[in-house]
């Protein structure tokens, strides 16, 4: 008998390997992550982070392994299935709608979970539906003040938290941000750690993350990506003290 999917680990990574031309640039990656854990990875420029994400919401193919979320296999499906299938990326490069409100961004991830169109005439209670779950992720990321301004009128924080409120309106169970922390200052730091706390409870995230303070804070378990390898998983006080570790990355960082 198989086992449920409640059984299973939210994302598994199985011997994934990317190759770019004779290049391998992810050499055989393992890794379980937990249903709702909150898992960074870290580690030095070009050693393979946008890579594994790009690969995990299907914007390559893994050259081999597989990739799976909940037990069934996503490996080479589409962004969109993906998507469909539970796992929601933020982007490190803004992808937002500049020149739309910041509730009509949102509005715009409820429409496509629900399948609503963008025709002339929608059916009223479930344009009610919509309009409500979108206010509901509007407060969820402490927007609700910024609700008819245009997202191109948000700080650099206030866009950062209107995209993970896209990536909330999805539905998705399994939340991968890259670098989120990126740019903002020590408070602004602290506010955007305590929005992706309270709005991943319950969730699975994967999170690059440079930034060990954000990592110690709001990560169980931290994995060191050195050169297309996974060097290290641990809870992040123990990665923290591995000499490996220290000498592969934190080290460099530190100097
Ligand atoms: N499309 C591509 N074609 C060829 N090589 C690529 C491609 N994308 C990435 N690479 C190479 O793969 C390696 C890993 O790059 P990647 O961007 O995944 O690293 P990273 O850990 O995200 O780095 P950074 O922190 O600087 O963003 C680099 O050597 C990069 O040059």
């Amino acid at each position: 008998m198989t086992a449920t999917t409640k059984d299973q680990p939210a994302l598994r990574l199985a011997g994934v390997t990317k190759s770019f031309g004779p290049i391998e640039v992810l050499q055989g990656l393992n890794l379980d992550i937990s249903p709702g854990e909150r898992h960074a990875v870290i580690g030095p420029n070009g050693a393979g982070k946008s890579t594994l994400f790009n690969l995990i919401s299907g914007m390559f193919e893994p050259s081999a392994g597989d990739i799976s979320l909940h037990g069934k296999s996503i490996a080479g499906l589409s962004p969109h299935r993906i998507n469909r299938a539970g796992l929601a990326r933020s982007f490190q490069i803004t992808n937002i709608f500049h020149r739309l409100s910041v509730f009509e961004n949102l509005r715009i991830g409820v429409l496509a979970r629900h399948g609503v169109r963008f025709g002339l005439f929608r059916p009223v209670a479930k344009m009610r539906m919509v309009n409500e779950e979108t206010a509901d992720v509007l407060a969820r990321v402490g927007l609700a003040s910024r609700r008819d301004d245009l997202a191109g009128d948000l700080s650099y924080s206030e866009q950062r938290a209107l995209e993970i409120g896209m990536t909330l309106t999805t539905g998705a169970d399994v939340i991968l941000l890259d670098e989120p922390t990126a740019g903002m200052s020590r408070e602004e730091t602290a506010q955007a750690v305590e929005l992706i706390r309270s709005v991943t409870e319950g969730k699975t995230l994967l999170m690059v993350e440079h930034d060990m303070s954000v990592v110690f804070s709001l990560c169980d378990r931290v994995s060191v990506l050195v050169y297309g390898n996974i060097l290290a998983t641990d809870i992040p006080k123990r990665i923290s003290e591995n000499h490996g570790v220290q000498e592969a990355y934190l080290g460099e960082e530190a100097a």
